[in-house]
């Protein structure tokens, strides 16, 4: 499959109805969630994956909004043919509460005022921005994500989405984040928040419709941005390069290309963020700590995902170390663990610039599915010693065409399609027994898909009750979420 663009998207939005109680007790009377969503949601509703964003990202993660020539944060790993394959994937990404590009947050009008929050917006937590996405997924009518994934602030969420909703998430992609946030990271944050909070034109918070702590703001980014960078990457790009002069000046104008490079950096941020939702977000960063009695153990006990943990080999805002830790935890509490650390030069960022290797880890990952990552739960059954007809109409209420049989006792004794009812409607029997396949192929949890796949193509059948070790049936799957899913072989 050759890898493509998504061409032309656009953001949505969501009202979701509240009050929304954040993890600090303050109530937000109604929510809205700005999101976009590329390929397709297939029929088992199994296929979704959500997108969580860094610090300054939006919604807009991938394709081109309209008149715009650059695309969205993660373009190089989103689209067709790419890791997050929208061919195969129905991909979702929401700005965070408390953000600027459309979600609620500290610029959003309050109901209550009819003026902006600003400052008195209430603080919100990592944990705050996932449940707000989990109340979009419910008004998308999305039960389950296939795989939950970011970088950075977007890896938090991640983690944070793997504990608060454990049976909801089946794979998880953490990149260059870490379980808890360290002193030295809130010590650049609070840098930051400084410079904002210093501009005389904050104003408390209260800037909307006059001037904004644009000088703070684009202080906070400089501060912030070289934390993104590294050492090596300094040199390679701006060596001691002096910016559009042969010579220093004695002066204190700015001379280095590095400087003019940070200034360049620091101003158009302004242009596209907001100084208070800088604020929250990076407040919601250092409040980030899912350690449980100071064991990240215990606190990431409750995660059942199967997890691929990347760092950077040159990020050391977020350095190898810490996710290392968040593996440490994982295997402890005998979860299903890959680690990589990709090499690097390009610093806390890479995760936004190596596509290459991306690609490659990333969809590795993700394609290597299981029959529990497909497969559709509480399936309908039937009972043995049924009417056909009783049969039938089972079939039809519940939308099926295949029903497994069980025994009193649960277990499975056969399997009937609506094709064995066309037939036995055309012979005149009445008893589902007279017609049920009784040496059911059956498939198991942790088996490849692949593998299930080509049980159903030597026995030309197109589902497989999915049994535990007692032949209870757990699930089924059908070639339908398989194709789907796996994906197609050739463009
Ligand atoms: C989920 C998320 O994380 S979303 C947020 C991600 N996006 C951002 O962080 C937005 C800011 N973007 C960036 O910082 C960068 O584009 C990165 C880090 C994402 C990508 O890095 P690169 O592709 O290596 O871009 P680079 O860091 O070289 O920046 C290029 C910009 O710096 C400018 N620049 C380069 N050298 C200099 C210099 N000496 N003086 C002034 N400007 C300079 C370029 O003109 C270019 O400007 P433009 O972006 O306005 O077109
Ligand atoms: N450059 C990214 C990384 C921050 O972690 C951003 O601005 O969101």
């Amino acid at each position: 499959m050759l890898r493509g663009s998504l061409g032309i998207v656009t953001t949505q939005y969501a009202d979701l109805p509240g009050p929304f109680t954040l993890e600090s007790g303050a109530v937000l009377p109604e929510i809205r969630i700005a999101y976009e969503t590329y390929g397709r949601l297939n029929k088992e509703k199994s296929n979704a994956i959500l997108l969580c964003h860094a610090l300054s990202g939006d919604a807009h993660v991938a394709g081109f909004h309209n008149g715009e020539t650059k695309p969205g944060w993660w373009d190089a790993v989103v689209g067709p043919g790419k890791a997050f394959d929208t061919e195969r994937y129905f991909v979702i990404c929401s700005n965070v509460l408390g953000g600027c590009k459309g979600s609620t947050g500290p610029s959003t009008i309050n109901p209550e005022t009819g003026k902006p929050y600003g400052a008195t917006f209430p603080v919100v937590t990592i944990r705050d921005m996932v449940n707000a996405q989990k109340l979009l997924l419910d008004s998308l009518g999305i039960p389950e994500l296939y795989a939950v994934a970011g970088g950075s602030m977007g890896g938090m969420q991640a983690l944070q989405w793997t504990v608060s909703y454990p049976d909801l998430i089946k794979k998880a992609v953490i990149i260059a984040t870490t379980g808890y946030s360290t002193p030295q990271q809130i010590a650049f944050n609070e840098v930051g928040r400084k410079a904002i909070l210093s501009d005389p034109d904050w104003s408390g918070g209260d800037y909307y419709g006059k001037k904004t702590p644009a000088h703070g703001l684009a202080l906070a980014r400089m501060v912030g941005h070289i934390t993104y960078l590294s050492d090596e990457s300094m040199h390679a790009k701006f060596g001691r390069s002096l910016q559009g002069k042969a010579q220093v000046g004695f002066d204190f104008s700015t001379e280095f290309a590095i400087e003019s490079y940070l200034h360049h950096q620091g101003d158009t941020f302004t242009k596209r963020f907001d100084a208070n939702s800088y604020l929250y977000i990076t407040k919601a960063i250092d409040y980030f700590d899912l350690t449980k009695d100071g064991s990240l153990t215990t606190g990431l006990a409750a995660a059942k995902a199967a997890f691929f943990v990347i760092s950077v080999t040159s990020d050391w805002l977020y350095p190898p170390y810490q996710s290392q830790e968040i593996v440490t935890a994982l295997t402890t509490n005998e979860r299903e663990v890959q680690y990589c650390e990709i090499r690097s030069n390009y610093g806390h960022d890479a995760f936004l610039l190596e596509s290459g290797q991306l690609n490659y880890l990333i969809s590795r990952f993700l394609s290597h599915t299981v029959v529990g990552d497909v497969m559709a739960r509480n399936v309908e059954c039937i009972e043995e010693g049924t009417t056909i007809a009783v049969t039938a109409r089972r079939m039809i209420t519940s939308g099926v065409n295949h029903l497994p049989v069980l025994s009193p006792a649960g277990q499975l004794v056969g399997i009937v399609t609506s094709w064995d009812i066309a037939k036995a409607v055309a012979s005149n029997f009445l008893w589902l027994d007279e017609i049920m396949s009784r040496n059911v192929v059956t498939t198991t949890e942790n088996e490849p898909v692949d593998e299930a796949a080509r049980k159903m193509e030597a026995h030309s059948i197109s589902a497989l009750p999915v049994i535990d070790g007692d032949s209870h049936v757990i699930g089924l799957i059908t070639s339908d979420a398989i194709s789907t899913l796996v994906g197609r072989q050739n463009p």
